[in-house]
């Protein structure tokens, strides 16, 4: 801190202050002069020390052998310490006695070094061992008398909080662990209340000349007058730390999701499934940040942990086309671009929920829990009415993650996403959502409140309101702080996480081009050794979204051996590639073969045609079917009048006409309305009615 060229230092030991000129003066400026500022008050009694060893030494060459100089030198220290006594009789009584002992000690030494010489029998040896006791006997006192009355005591709380319009405040006992003290404090019974503390929040950071988010308070939920008051006063999140790899791979996704640190080292851990104990269900989880906040980056860092666990399937939709996760993409169950994809995906989890939920159900399980994802072999968990173990494929857990989710959930829909968010938290789903801007006009009300926990990084302090509950910035936390400038800072509010800990600050993990192969290698990992969709989420999902939805197929080759770590799976990656993930109806395909031009694709069976004649009602129907089946074959499951309109130009048939066609399909089974006016959803034409 630089004012009018002087340098003001702050002492940990007693909160003193003092100044430094660097140009000189008393202190020098210099490290030795610091040092020598340091010392300078202990140096006294040393010195004192110093010059009555000089003294004995010369009152001895002078007085030695003197009857008259012994007897003036005894009444002389008597006289001395009698008057030592004398004037501290205004000083505290053991200051009092301390300076009489000293200087009674110190003249009688001189008088017997005087009269029979310093070196002469004990003593020098009481010189030596008397002097430096004497000595630091007095610096020890001044040590403390500086902690007595410059130390963080009751005095200075009381004076701090008088500062910050708290007077009549306590503060009890306080908790100090490196870098965290917590304070309990009792307010003033029926006078304060735990909101006059919350005020104060900023003006107490200010007295202690911290920052904002360095002072918190966590207020007793059995008292309105009590609450503990966290003061966390260096930022241990200023140094980035890099993502190395998942925090445990093969481990179950109830285990906890370690995501970065707080600000006092301690793991910054969540949970997405359930607790049975507790009863409560999984959670669903909006990552919320503004631009450069770290968003993507703290994306990357719940995905990597979700994939690194043996009992989850994901399925991502990303409209920004994987530019983050491509590294990741290959350990997907299921994986959508944005606009039609997702919206084909939001229908696969719909039409998972009940069928997931049934299964639960069927085999006794009221929540998912990491057995259901085993096989079945416990009769307690049977399908079977004779009580058998049914031995059933195990249900994995299901992320379903919408990356830019606005457009999305405003397609959707209040009710629609608030009844699904409802319903999965009991089908063993969690859905993930990130916005672009944490905000109300990105979502409203209703389906933010759907979303239980949050990751809230820096932001607009207008949308602070949005990302986090009220009490958590009451309590002290403010993204609205960070904005940009600290990417991966964040707070994190979610079930399982001890409530305490929602105000205070953490930081994700940093990922740069370093972590793109350890992310090559983990999806490569999850395929091999992840989960994979069992077949009544697969079948359910299978049933709406047909050929969209691949699915994530096992190589069946049980006997091959499976790589356990995530270097064995880079070594294996070659042998095994192509028997991975690919549909038993592809087999034989070359992956490496270009596939057909999806414009010609289309064209031959149905565009090929254009005659330039306008084709009877029969051939147009005919030629209505087709193209269906075509979206249905590329996997394009949601249409609407504007994907024929090249169509339409082809075959000279006109928007109104293929609208009526559509709302036809639809009565015949072989669409279903979506929940945007116009957009249909095939109905894969194996279910077709
Ligand atoms: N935990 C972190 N520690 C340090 N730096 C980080 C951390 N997370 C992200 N960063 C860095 O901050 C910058 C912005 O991060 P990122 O692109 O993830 O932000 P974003 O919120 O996704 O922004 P946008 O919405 O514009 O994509 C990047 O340079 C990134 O490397």
């Amino acid at each position: 801190m630089t004012r009018n060229n002087r340098v003001t230092t702050y002492h940990h030991d007693g909160m003193s202050s003092y100044t430094m000129d660097p140009r000189g003066g008393s202190g020098g400026g210099s490290i030795s002069g610091y040092l020598l500022h340091r010392v300078k008050p202990h140096l006294p009694p040393w010195l004192g020390v110093a010059g009555a060893g000089l003294a004995g030494a010369l009152g001895h060459e002078r007085w030695a052998n003197s009857a008259g100089a012994g007897v003036g030198l005894t009444l002389a220290s008597v006289a001395l310490t009698g008057t030592t006594w004398w004037v501290g009789r205004t000083t505290g009584k053991q200051r009092r006695l301390h300076s009489a002992i000293t200087v009674a000690a110190g003249s009688a030494w001189l008088t017997a070094a005087c009269l029979a010489g310093p070196t002469t029998g004990p003593i020098d040896d009481v010189y030596l061992m008397g002097g430096p006791g004497v000595a630091l006997s007095w610096n020890v006192r001044m040590a403390m008398r500086r902690n007595d009355t410059d130390g963080a005591g009751e005095g200075s709380d009381k004076g701090l909080l008088e500062k910050v319009g708290l007077a009549r405040a306590q503060i009890g006992t306080a908790k100090v662990e490196p870098n965290r003290v917590t304070a309990p404090v009792a307010l003033e019974p029926g006078e304060q209340t735990n909101d006059d503390v919350t005020k104060a929040l900023a003006r107490i950071a200010s007295a202690l000349d911290l920052p904002k988010s360095a002072v918190r308070y966590t207020p007793d939920p059995d008292s309105e007058r009590r609450g503990d008051l966290v003061i966390v006063p260096e930022d241990m999140l200023s140094e980035v730390v890099e993502w190395e790899g998942p925090s445990n791979l093969g481990g179950s996704i109830a285990e906890p999701l370690v995501i970065g640190r707080y600000d006092d080292g301690a793991e910054l851990v969540m949970w997405l499934p359930g607790d049975p104990e507790t009863g409560r269900n999984s959670t669903h989880l909006l990552i919320a940040g503004g631009t450069g906040s770290g968003k993507g980056d703290t994306a990357l860092n719940v995905l990597t942990e979700i994939l690194s666990r043996r009992d989850a399937i994901v399925w991502f939709s990303d409209p920004k086309a994987f530019q983050d996760f491509a590294p990741l993409r290959a350990g997907l169950d299921w994986d959508a671009e944005g606009g039609t994809q997702t919206e084909v995906m939001v229908a696969g989890v719909e039409a998972a929920i009940p069928a997931r939920t049934r299964w639960l159900g069927a085999h006794s399980y009221r929540q998912w829990v990491p057995e259901a994802a085993e096989v079945q072999n416990d009769p307690e968990h049977t399908c079977r009415s004779d009580g058998r173990a049914c031995g059933c494929p195990g249900m994995p857990f299901l992320v379903a993650w919408f990356e830019e989710a606005a457009n999305t959930l405003r397609n959707l829909g209040d009710d629609t996403f608030t009844g699904i968010a409802q319903e999965a938290r009991s089908a063993g789903i969690s859905l993930v959502v990130s916005l672009q801007r944490p905000s109300y006009d990105q979502m409203s009300t209703s389906t933010r409140a759907s979303l239980p926990s949050v990751i809230a990084l820096g932001c607009d302090p207008r949308d602070e309101g949005f990302s986090l509950p009220e009490t958590v910035i009451d309590a002290g936390a403010h993204p609205g702080a960070w904005g940009n400038r600290r990417p991966g800072y964040c707070y994190v509010v979610s079930p399982g996480i001890d409530e305490d800990r929602y105000p205070s600050p953490g930081r994700t993990r940093r990922f740069t081009i370093r972590a793109v192969p350890v992310m090559e290698r983990l999806a490569a990992w999850a395929q091999h050794n992840g989960a994979h969709a069992d077949p009544v989420t697969a079948g359910a999902v299978s049933g709406v979204a047909g050929r969209a939805y691949t699915g994530r197929t096992t190589d069946t080759d049980d006997s091959a051996p499976q790589p356990t770590t995530l270097r064995a799976v880079e070594e294996e990656d070659d042998m095994n590639h192509g028997g991975l993930l690919v549909d038993p109806e592809d087999s034989g395909i070359d992956p490496e073969e270009e596939l057909p031009d999806a414009e010609e694709g289309d064209d031959a069976p149905i565009f090929g045609q254009t005659t330039g004649r306008k084709p009877s009602p029969a051939e147009a129907r005919q030629l209505f079917a087709q193209a269906l089946e075509e979206f249905e074959d590329a996997g394009e499951m949601v249409v609407g009048p504007k994907d024929f309109m090249d169509w339409c130009d082809r075959n000279n048939l006109s928007r109104p006409w293929v609208s009526e066609r559509l709302k036809e399909a639809a009565m015949a089974g072989r669409l279903e309305a979506t929940n945007t006016t116009g957009r249909w959803r095939i109905i894969p034409a194996l279910t077709a009615a």
